[in-house]
């Protein structure tokens, strides 16, 4: 197949009207015709359904929640709203198993859980309100930024503002059980997480500190334990850096983090079965604030946004070196936060 195409979820703060797709063309390896497919407000975050159903963050009239839409038709048709008083997640997460989506509500240090209906729409089943701070300014209380499915099949959501990792049972209805906790070093900011494809290490990633953790995963009991840290930006930057979105290649040698600031990506080879890393190449994202980015399904190619300069960059990955080499950098896409493939 030679067009992929792309969803991305905005800020419609200055320019973005919603969630837009856009075309790969890996013929010609470049992106194309960006559409304006659904109309919100701050859509940040989307994912996408089996059952080609988007479920994406929105915030309407003083509430925040998880609209549900229908990607069939063009525009897209919204089939559902679940909001409530307060702000909209940072992060959705599908288990198609069980039929649930989970949301990370960072400003809320919330987690919910809806059980998907018939029709796409959602009922909520389950959630779970976490509290803490650390020591950094924007640490002053709990803030979910990422729930998703572990290898095994639990839940673990990661609390920026407690610097924790929290994994629970999920029950096929969506109730949580809480099972461990992972404390991370104060002010480490923890944003998101990512696994090795065997199950056996996580990589969680650090927004305020810039580091990057290997976790030892033990299926056992859902704990983590801490085996190396290292940074994703060079020891003499002294400008401010915020770590953004961390990608596992499907074979497990390379990982790849977005830093905003330094606004570059940070290419990390794994050795030792996955148990090490070492940063190989950093490249910059040829704009600013780069947030999500996403592997296309043959992860020959990367899809970058940058939110603040409205562009999405495009690099050829070579599957051997895992290094990215620039292919495409002035794609207009406004305020662009989360990227994501439709095939
Ligand atoms: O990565 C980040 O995300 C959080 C949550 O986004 P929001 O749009 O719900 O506020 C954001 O507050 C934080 O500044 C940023 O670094």
């Amino acid at each position: 197949m030679s067009i992929h195409k792309l969803l991305l979820g905005t800020y419609t703060k200055r320019a973005s009207k919603g969630v837009y797709e856009v075309e790969l063309d890996t013929q010609s390896q470049q992106l194309q015709n960006a559409t304006l497919v659904f109309e919100l407000t701050n859509p940040t975050y989307l994912a996408l359904s089996k059952a080609n159903k988007v479920y994406a963050v929105e915030n309407r009239d003083g509430q925040g929640g998880v609209v549900t839409l229908d990607n069939t038709p063009r525009p897209m048709v919204e089939l559902d709203a679940q909001l409530s008083d307060g702000s909209a997640p940072a992060y959705i997460g599908v288990d198609e198993a069980r039929q649930l989506v989970f949301a990370g509500y960072y400003h809320r240090g919330l987690v919910e859980v809806y059980k998907i209906q018939a029709n796409g729409g959602l009922q909520l089943a389950d959630s779970f309100e976490n509290k803490g701070s650390g020591p950094r300014p924007e640490q002053s209380a709990a803030h979910i930024h990422f729930c998703n499915l572990t290898p095994d099949n639990r839940l673990v959501a990661v609390d920026l503002g407690a610097d924790q990792v929290i994994t629970f049972d999920v029950s096929d209805d969506g109730q949580l059980t809480e099972l461990n906790r992972y404390q991370a070093d104060a002010g480490f900011g923890p944003r998101h997480i990512r696994f090795s494809p065997d199950g056996q290490y996580a990589y969680l990633l650090g927004e305020l500190s810039s580091l990057l953790s290997v976790l030892k995963y033990n299926q056992e009991d859902s704990s983590f334990e801490h085996l190396m840290t290292t940074s994703t930006i060079p020891d003499d930057w002294s400008e401010h850096n915020g770590a953004a979105a961390i990608r596992v290649s499907a074979d497990g040698r390379f990982i790849y983090t977005s830093n905003r600031g330094h606004d570059s990506v940070s290419v990390f080879e794994c050795t030792n079965l996955g148990a090490e890393i070492e940063l190989i190449q950093l490249i910059s994202t040829e704009g600013s604030f780069p947030r999500d980015m996403a592997l296309d399904p043959s992860e020959n190619y990367l899809v970058i946004a940058n939110q603040e300069t409205d562009n999405l960059s495009l690099y050829a990955r070579d599957e051997q070196t895992g290094e990215l080499s620039l292919l495409q950098k002035d794609f207009v896409l406004p305020e662009g936060v989360r990227v994501t493939f439709e095939n």
